[in-house]
């Protein structure tokens, strides 16, 4: 076996550092641990997470602020055989994601043997041959040290197989909280000099009404996603304070539609009596307005946008 660095311990930080901003993605299988080490860095929820597959749609930034630099994660969706129009519009996004970034980390958890999935994206990897890439083996509470050690060494012969070096290998616990600022030190130095890009104390950019769409659109699959797994999208249509409220007792109003492909659907999503509706958008509120720090009258209606993954009207319609 060749030259394999595996990192456990930060670098020595240089006495005058210059200042470092940019962009680092993680990319990776879904439930690779994505969105999770997202939060874990940044240190708020700003992605939503899930344990099922592929419910980041959007590209979520969360910004990770140290007095020498400032790190940017956009979180993409993962890239995935395309079956739909949706899925080749998904992976384009991606690709144009990773030739943007200064770092990418290739997320791969330590309790699943690399597979076809893995490799699929590692080759595309490959391609882009200017970005540094870093091995991140996520998960690691999950596996024995002697477990671990092997996935470390297929990480590194899988680079090898594709001709490159990752620039590092580096194991985490995000749940276990295990090297997680190892990771952003790692992170840092692959950055190119420069000033802050964000002001500090922003998380994200990501447009509001995005962040609120995604937050109900975890609070309807809840509970019903094995019956209606990538059937739901969620648009915002407006979002306005209440006219006539006082300065001390402002109420932001938000109207939201629930898109689902079949009318048969209607009903999984609504509930007996319209009560898992109502259960929804009572989670869902009170979320958004944890998340946006004002009281929220939220009105929900479902509708039903046919086959919506398919048609290119209805996509761009979706933000797709
Ligand atoms: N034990 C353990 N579980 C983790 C860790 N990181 C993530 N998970 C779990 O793995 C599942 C998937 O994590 P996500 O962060 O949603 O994965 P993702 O890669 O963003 O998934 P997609 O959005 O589907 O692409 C969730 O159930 C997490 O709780 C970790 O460090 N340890």
């Amino acid at each position: 076996m060749g030259r394999m660095s595996v990192r456990t311990q930060s670098p020595e930080p240089s006495e005058q550092a210059a200042h470092r901003a940019g962009f680092a993605c993680f990319v990776g299988r879904p439930n690779a641990g994505k969105s999770t080490l997202t939060n874990a860095l940044v240190g708020k929820k700003v992605a939503i997470t899930s344990n099922r597959p592929q419910t980041t749609r959007h590209t979520v930034r969360g910004i990770v602020h140290r007095p020498e630099a400032q790190l940017i994660l956009v979180d993409t969706p993962g890239l995935h055989k395309p079956r739909t129009l949706l899925g080749e519009r998904l992976n384009d996004v991606v690709r144009a994601t990773w030739a943007e970034v200064d770092v990418i980390g290739f997320c791969l958890p330590a309790n699943e043997k690399l597979g076809p999935g893995d490799r699929f994206i590692a080759k595309e990897l490959a391609s882009i041959k200017k970005t540094p890439k870093i091995a991140i083996v996520t998960k690691t509470d999950l596996v024995d040290s002697k477990a671990l050690a092997e996935q470390l060494i297929a990480i590194d012969q899988l680079g090898k197989e594709l001709g490159f070096e990752w620039a590092e290998i580096v194991p985490v616990s995000a749940v276990g909280e295990k090297q997680v600022d190892l990771l952003a030190d790692l992170l840092v130095p692959l950055l190119p000099e420069g000033p802050a890009l964000y002001p500090e104390g922003d998380l994200t950019d990501e447009p509001e009404q995005v962040m609120v769409a995604e937050l109900i659109r975890e609070a309807a699959l809840e509970g019903v996603r094995d019956e209606l797994p990538h059937s739901i999208a969620v648009v915002v249509e407006e979002m306005l304070p209440r006219e006539d409220r006082p300065a001390d007792k402002p109420l932001l109003d938000i109207h939201a539609f629930v898109y689902i492909e079949r009318p048969s659907q209607k009903g999984i999503i609504i509930g007996p009596k319209g009560k898992r509706l109502k259960d929804v958008g009572i989670k869902s509120r009170q979320q958004i307005e944890a998340l946006l720090g004002t009281p929220v009258y939220l009105d929900l209606h479902v509708k039903v946008a046919k086959d919506w993954q398919r048609d290119p009207r209805q996509l761009r319609k979706l933000g797709f």
